[in-house]
């Protein structure tokens, strides 16, 4: 298949707790037509209290100290430990806490997903999303939190461009329900209100209350910001959605909780690092690719099709706009000169790249 492979990326668990990613750096393979970066990863935070040795790593079966016979348990306690994955991942274990960036500020729904993902972290509030990445490469903080889809907005899509932009490794996933508040100084009541300040997608999923009250809108970057805005210059008519940490973080009142349209409005954020981790069979993961497709009639069917063959369930395809070649320019006799966008293709599948059939549907894919 004529097929530019951009990146692997894997990693772990797909529910709600976070999992991995790992960057495997394969490129350009004998088999690839042209350059082919490969990620692969698995679920590295369950903080679980199984030894595992080399040797039943790379056979996924795992031994767990309570099975080991009294003797040899003890024999094994005073032996040096063998490496493990968390060796080389930078989850400190001396008590220091593992600090975490996002994008915004404290009392922001990206700092939920953080602390939900790490309870007990620090979070480093950055300014823009290239700034968790940033904070990352340069070792200010150890991990990022990065959101990528909303399930009414969709896409995240300059996080999407990001991801290739940096070397980072998706390391895990958090999902996200954001509970929307609308917050204000306290005293002032809601039909005070001529405006009301936040994230534009907290603003757009809170459309019906907003829409009751007949308040203008206005964007600021995140929803913590809006909060810290109005209560900072003491705004008596202007509101905030933002979250119920914000309203106590920032000294405002909640004038009313849950005003989100849909119910249930998730979030779905990737927890990136500096370093992979290292795919196995034992846990669900998923891994993510992108690659790009030479023109004709049914290539990305046939491309998806080496998923299907293999029963790999795939949970989430974008496409984006190849920025460096952004278009495609065919020649055809009748009509002149033809011009196609260029695409990226993001896929994300349910296996991890330790599993032979991801390895032989990638392989298969590359042909
Ligand atoms: O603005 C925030 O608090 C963010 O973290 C971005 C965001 C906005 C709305 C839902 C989820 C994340």
């Amino acid at each position: 298949m004529a097929l530019e492979c951009v990146a692997v990326l894997g990693w772990g668990d797909s529910g709600s707790r976070a999992s991995g990613l790992v960057f495997n750096g394969v490129r350009n393979s004998n088999r690839t037509p042209r350059k082919c970066v490969c990620r692969g990863g698995f679920s590295g935070l369950s903080g679980d209290s199984v030894i595992k040795s080399a040797d039943n790593q790379n056979t996924g079966k795992s031994s767990n100290v309570n099975d080991v016979p009294g003797k040899l348990c003890k024999d094994l306690i005073s032996l040096p430990k063998p490496l493990t994955v968390a060796d080389f991942t930078v989850t400190p274990n001396d008590g220091t806490k593992v600090r975490i960036s996002f994008k915004g500020l404290p009392g922001s729904f990206s700092e939920d997903a953080a602390l939900k993902a790490y309870p007990k972290c620090e979070t480093v509030p950055c300014d823009e999303f290239e700034d968790t990445f940033k904070a990352v490469e340069l070792w200010l903080a150890d991990k990022a939190v990065l959101p990528i889809e909303n399930s009414s907005s969709g896409s995240i899509h300059r996080n999407y461009d990001l991801l290739l932009r940096h070397r980072l490794h998706i390391v895990g996933e958090v999902q996200l329900a954001a509970n929307f508040c609308l917050l204000a100084l306290p005293g002032i009541k809601a039909d005070q209100l001529k405006r009301v300040l936040s994230h534009p997608q907290a603003l757009a999923s809170s459309d019906i209350v907003l829409t009751q009250l007949g308040v203008a809108r206005e964007n600021v970057d995140d929803t913590a910001s809006a909060a810290q805005y109005v209560a900072s210059n003491g705004l008596r008519d202007a509101g905030a959605v933002a979250s119920a940490r914000a309203a106590e973080i920032y000294g405002l009142n909640i004038l009313a909780d849950r005003i989100q349209d849909e119910p249930d409005n998730i979030t779905r954020f990737l927890v990136l690092a500096r370093d992979p981790i290292i795919p196995r069979t034992d846990k669900l993961f998923k891994t993510s690719i992108v690659f790009t497709l030479d023109e004709g009639p049914g290539v990305l069917f046939k491309a998806l099709a080496v998923f299907a063959l293999r029963e790999i369930n795939l949970t989430k395809i974008e496409s984006r706009p190849q920025r460096k070649r952004p278009l495609r320019v065919v020649d055809d006799s009748n009509t002149g000169t033809a011009k196609y966008f260029d695409y990226l293709f993001y896929i994300d599948f349910e296996a991890s790249m330790a599993d032979p059939r991801a390895q032989n549907a990638l392989g298969h894919l590359q042909v």
